[in-house]
């Protein structure tokens, strides 16, 4: 019996990426399975150690990162780049490619049942195996995620495009279901962990200061807001609606340059949602026009569509005498 491929339609993933798509795609159909089984509160949810980032990992976060390494070690992946790892693995010494994972992102959220995913990045590899990540975002040949949601999908980008796939539950395939994702700009809605308000620096509390204040403040309309607390559910929610996620620096220690991570979390992100038609930034600058001091090194975070995003760097723009106006007068902003 002739086995499927775990991808259905092949024809936007470039001939090269094919068997790594198809290994990543085999995983995370696997993973599918394994969430859906559970227990997600008991053995899946259940805190097993700490990973170089200082996160508690969680059994799922490990049985996820095992899975894809052991898998990508027969998929053309030289060098391996996980979250849950400290340094760089070398999978296949003759392998063509440098791929970042974060294997399962949203661990919070594991045993409450809400939606998780998979991150990755690819590149080409270099000989050396850092030195395959940490360089400009916009090297990058692949970006995307699954997402474990009430379906699961994939969302991806070679740099044409931002394409959307859904795993079949009969045939156990991802079939693709939009060729060209475009973010939609109409949506009202911002995400923010609210919680944190106090540690960020002015430009951040005078954008959603002024979201909250909706109709009654100089940006004359109301806003909504959402925060999941797992990137891929509000990327999903951003590609599909439309809206601003932000996870900006604070003055927390450890939050200077935010939570999440450069290099497999938010490069591969920036990929995706300009491909669909959107705007990722650090708050200020592009994020594809930067690269990762180190492995685990995280930044701020600001994406969606591009003209919320703008407007967020627009904030930052200001002298700081402005910013401090801003507080008094709200006009400044007004559409
Ligand atoms: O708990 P916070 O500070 O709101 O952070 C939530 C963020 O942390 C993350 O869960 C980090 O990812 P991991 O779960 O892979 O560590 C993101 O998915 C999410 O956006
Ligand atoms: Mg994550
Ligand atoms: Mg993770």
């Amino acid at each position: 019996m002739q086995t499927k491929n775990p991808i259905r339609d092949l024809q936007h993933i470039p001939a090269a990426l094919q068997p790594l798509m198809n290994a990543l795609c085999e995983v995370g159909a696997d993973l599918s399975n394994t969430i859906q089984r559970g227990p997600l509160g008991g053995a899946l949810g259940a805190e097993v150690g700490e990973n170089t980032g200082g996160d508690t990992q969680k059994a799922l976060d490990v049985l996820a990162d095992e899975a894809f390494a052991r898998r990508l070690a027969t998929a053309d992946v030289r060098w391996y780049a996980s979250e849950e790892q400290d340094s760089v693995v070398e999978l296949d010494p003759k392998g063509r490619f440098a791929l970042a994972i974060d294997p399962l992102d949203g661990s919070s959220n594991i045993e409450v049942n809400v939606s998780i995913g998979t991150i990755f990045s690819i590149f080409e590899a270099r000989e050396d195996g850092d030195a395959s990540f940490l360089r400009p975002a916009h090297e990058q040949i692949g970006g995307g995620y699954i997402i474990f949601g009430p379906q699961t999908m994939l969302v991806v980008t070679f740099g044409k495009g931002t394409q959307e796939y859904l795993l079949d539950p009969d045939s156990k395939q991802f079939v693709l279901v939009q060729e060209a994702v475009r973010v939609p700009t109409t949506a009202r809605e911002f995400a923010i962990n609210a919680s944190n308000y106090r540690h960020w620096a002015k430009p951040i509390r005078a954008y959603i200061d002024d979201c909250i204040a909706g109709d009654e403040g100089p940006r004359a309309q109301n806003f909504n807001m959402r925060w999941v607390a797992s990137l891929v559910a509000e990327t999903h929610r951003i590609i599909s609606r439309g809206g601003v996620f932000l996870y900006p620096g604070d003055s927390r220690k450890g939050y200077e340059k935010g939570r999440l991570r450069m290099v497999y979390e938010c490069a591969p992100i920036a990929f995706v949602i300009e491909q669909a038609g959107g705007s990722a930034t650090d708050a200020q600058d592009r994020i594809l026009d930067k690269s990762a001091p180190e492995l685990h090194a995280r930044t701020p975070f600001v994406f969606g569509s591009t003209d919320k995003v703008s407007r967020v760097a627009a904030y930052h723009d200001l002298p700081e005498q402005e910013v401090n106006a801003l507080f008094g007068n709200r006009g400044l902003f007004r559409v």
